[in-house]
């Protein structure tokens, strides 16, 4: 999907999947609450408490990223199929350095893919062989997981699927959701998932590959900004922390093995707000997204329009700039989460005047239109989670923040590919 340049295939995929990425879904999935306390209450912050008890520094980007991969890829895949980076660390230190060696050299084969394979074929090699190696090391461990997920659906594909199979923490929500409106098709073959066409299991492992990509080193890096932030002002950890001890079930280490419904978690305005703003002025994404234009189109603000631009070509808009316009966002390289809060302490919203409207409308953290990210709601939701299993447990302080400030790049987390905290329990 994240590739298809034409709007008809591009919106057909979209609209398989849409609805089990909605907000309402989500936040009624019985699966995927058991999946996020099953990783908070067992892995993340047992281990967390470990760090904080021997005052060990923790990366906690390699944490986050390992949390967020397996959350996603317990959504989408079952938990069976599902990486375990929160407890297996060599095996995350292991794929995160093989995904990081790859982007620097993506332009190549996305932008000039025929001068990229024409120049292979005459000796001359832009894009080295450790990374192809390195592409194919991650095909062959992502192909893994698809593979799972299509054994573990082997006996109930999302049609005839019970409800108390859904629900469960292995079942495949995103796969059999792709596997089943595939089979659907009267052209695709059979409706056995394990009888599928090689084709069509690598058709939605493709699918699924763009989710797993897309959603684990984004969320870790909007939640590596926003503990870099925290970290640096005692007395907000202080509030959020306050606001998070609300919550009719508190996430601390103590209490019971359960989260509170998600409808409460994501009503407390101070969260949102803190989410909100990392989401601003680190947007995880801060690079151009591209559209191309149909033909006669008219581009540009009121009065400034640029008329009868001829169809096929290339423009783009990007998040980091539409986040600095300081008429919408004043001081806007001042990382402010109350900008996002009204005088009554709730979360702005149109209601609260042209200003709250004008933000709503230059925030471009996961784009919009009929390309908007299909994962926002998913991302919100672990990211929510997790922020309040950490600081409902914990003060954090930074170590060494060296290389924080963020790559040039389409997906830009720290130069430095790391942060350094050290937590303490509270
Ligand atoms: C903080 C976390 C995330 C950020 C900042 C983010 C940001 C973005 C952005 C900027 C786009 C392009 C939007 C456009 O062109 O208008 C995008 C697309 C996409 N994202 Fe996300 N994303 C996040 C998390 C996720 C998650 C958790 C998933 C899935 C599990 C996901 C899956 C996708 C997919 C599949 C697309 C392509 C959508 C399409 O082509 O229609 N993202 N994301």
């Amino acid at each position: 999907m994240f590739s298809t340049i034409a709007n008809k295939p591009h919106s057909i995929r979209k609209r398989i999947i849409s609805n089990i990425y909605s907000k309402s879904f989500l936040a009624s999935s019985p699966s995927l609450k058991v999946i996020t306390q099953h990783i908070l209450h067992d892995s993340f912050i047992p281990r967390l408490s470990t760090y904080a008890r021997c005052a060990t520094p923790v990366d906690i980007y390699a944490m986050f990223s390992g949390i967020t991969m397996d959350l996603v890829s317990s959504y989408m895949c079952g938990t069976d199929a599902a990486t375990d980076f929160s407890n297996d660390l060599q095996e995350r230190t292991r794929i995160l350095e093989v995904f990081n060696s790859r982007p620097s050299y993506l332009f190549y084969t996305q932008e000039v893919p025929l001068i990229t394979s024409i120049l292979r074929r005459l000796g001359i090699r832009l894009v080295p062989r450790r990374i192809d190696a390195a592409n194919a090391e991650i095909e062959a461990w992502a192909i893994k997981i698809f593979d799972a997920a299509r054994m573990s659906m082997s006996s109930s594909p999302n049609d005839t699927s019970t409800d108390s199979q859904r629900e469960s923490t292995s079942y495949p929500t995103v796969y059999a959701q792709l596997a089943a409106a595939m089979t659907k098709d009267p052209e695709k073959a059979t409706i056995d998932p394990l009888n599928q066409p090689p084709s069509q299991h690598l058709a939605i492992a493709s699918e699924c590959y763009d989710h797993l990509a897309a959603g684990f080193d984004t969320s870790g890096i909007t939640l590596t900004y926003l503990v870099h932030e925290l970290s640096q002002r005692p007395s907000l950890q202080k509030a959020l922390r306050k606001e998070l001890l609300t919550l009719p079930v508190s996430l601390t280490s103590a209490s019971a093995p359960e989260l509170s419904d998600y409808k409460t978690l994501d009503a407390l305005p101070l969260l949102q707000a803190i989410i909100q703003e990392t989401l601003r002025r680190h947007p995880a994404i801060p690079g151009p997204q591209p559209r191309v234009t149909p033909s006669g189109t008219t581009l540009g603000p009121p009065g400034h329009e640029f008329h009868d631009i001829p169809g096929g070509i290339r423009v783009s808009c990007q998040a980091y700039s539409l986040h600095r316009n300081e008429a919408v966002f004043p001081e806007p390289e001042a990382w402010k989460p109350e900008r996002w809060l009204n005088g009554k302490g709730e979360v702005v919203s149109a209601e609260d005047g042209e200003q709250a409207r004008e933000m709503g409308r230059w925030f471009w953290a996961f784009g919009s239109g009929g390309r908007m990210c299909v994962g926002s709601n998913l991302a919100i939701y672990q990211m929510k989670y997790i922020v309040a299993a950490i600081y409902s447990n914990f003060e954090t302080t930074i170590v060494d923040d060296t290389g924080i400030e963020q790559l040039d790049r389409y997906t830009a987390g720290p130069t430095g590919g790391k942060l350094i905290i050290r937590l303490k329990a509270v």
